[in-house]
């Protein structure tokens, strides 16, 4: 198919309570959204990166530009289009890998609504269903920590993530372990936030059968994940560091980890997302699909590529309420802890245009 041209909107939501990670706190979520236009029909795009350069060197200006002036021009350019040529197409430009996922999204919405195939069946979902887990930030006490745990799993959620950073960390996990029990699945994630002499304090987390530690060291340092791997029980999961299927395949050769999170716009694409899952499967590595703070749009692709059968972990797939008052799409509702993977053609949903209009801050239309 053609691509006649590709509206980029910036989006920005307020999220429903500030959202405190070991990098910062958010209290809104400001985003890209690619809008692919074919003569077929149309796709949307979610690009994942933030409003700084704090999760990942990508933001939404940087992404913002090299879509307006080289990703987006490359594809124009390129006559016959398909999803699976983005990649090969915009691989001559360097990184930037969470713009080319957005991109490719959309090619690729538009495609499969053109052919009534869903993400899901393309992607080769096994599953009608995803079960949920939910990211919990760090707070500003203990108390109001258990509350919103509590909560979270009054909803149903089926898996508990915390946040932790040097200072939080040992003395929350064991309140929640007390408050909730040794049968709740619990896991935390430190966003980098520590380093291999922290091994010693990292090892005080062993007694409380996490599923893992995401991401303890900075992302670059794979070595210093292998060497902790040797100095604690918890197993552990990368995030930030696998940014391909290729790093995934050298971070477990290396004995870096035990288990991925997939992040498709971290790995520059769902396409490329399957390959990381098809590598971890062919290496025995269990994965879960990461969360970046997602409408609607990103969330039901998120939901599709997590009903893979090597995503035998619960997800950051969480109800749009977790996040969100309003979604810019209809909402994703937990239903027992699980959220339905869409069925309908391309990502099965739209954004809702009056909703859209009313978070857009800007337009621009690059193309014929
Ligand atoms: C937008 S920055 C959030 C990055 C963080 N994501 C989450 O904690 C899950 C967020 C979500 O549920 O979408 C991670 O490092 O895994
Ligand atoms: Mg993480």
């Amino acid at each position: 198919m053609k691509l006649s041209g590709v509206e980029l909107r910036r989006v920005r939501m307020p999220l429903v309570a500030p959202f405190r990670t070991s990098f910062g706190t958010q209290a809104e979520r400001e985003l890209l959204l690619v809008r692919a236009v074919t003569p077929a029909g149309e796709g949307w795009g979610e690009c994942v990166a933030m409003e700084a350069p704090l999760y990942s060197s990508e933001y939404n200006d940087a992404a913002e530009h090299v879509l307006r002036n080289h990703l987006i021009p490359a594809l124009l350019a390129a006559g016959d289009l398909t999803a699976y040529k983005v990649t090969p197409l915009l691989a001559k430009f360097k990184g930037h890998r969470m713009a080319k996922a957005a991109l490719e999204m959309a090619v690729l919405d538009a495609e499969l609504r053109a052919h009534d195939r869903s993400f899901a069946a393309e992607l080769g979902s096994t599953r009608d269903s995803v079960a949920c887990g939910v990211s919990v930030g760090i707070m500003d006490s203990i108390p109001q920590l258990l509350d919103v745990v509590g909560g979270y799993l009054d909803e149903g959620y089926v898996r508990i993530k915390l946040k932790i950073e040097p200072g939080w960390d040992v003395e929350p996990v064991r309140q929640v372990r007390e408050r909730f029990g040794d049968d709740v699945l619990l896991q935390v994630d430190a966003n980098t936030a520590y380093t291999l002499g922290d091994a010693p304090l990292l090892s005080r987390l062993d007694p409380f059968d996490l599923l893992l530690i995401e991401q303890p060291l900075e992302e670059e340092d794979v070595l210093g994940h292998a060497e902790l791997a040797k100095r604690i029980r918890t197993p552990i999961c990368l995030d930030e560091s696998i940014v391909s299927a290729r790093a995934a395949a050298d971070a477990i050769k290396l004995g870096a980890c035990q288990i991925v999170n997939i992040k498709p716009g971290r790995v520059g694409g769902y396409l490329e997302a399957r390959r990381v899952h098809d590598v971890c499967a062919a290496h025995g590595v269990a994965v879960w699909c990461g969360g970046m703070i997602e409408t609607g749009l990103g969330r039901a692709a998120n939901v599709a590529l997590a009903s893979l059968p090597g995503f035998t972990l619960p997800g950051d797939t969480s109800a749009s309420g977790r996040f969100y008052r309003t979604d810019i799409t209809e909402p994703f509702v937990l239903d027992a802890g699980h959220l339905p993977v869409p069925t309908g053609p391309g990502l099965g949903v739209t954004p809702i245009p009056d909703l859209l209009d009313e978070v857009t801050t800007e337009k621009a239309w690059i193309g014929s």
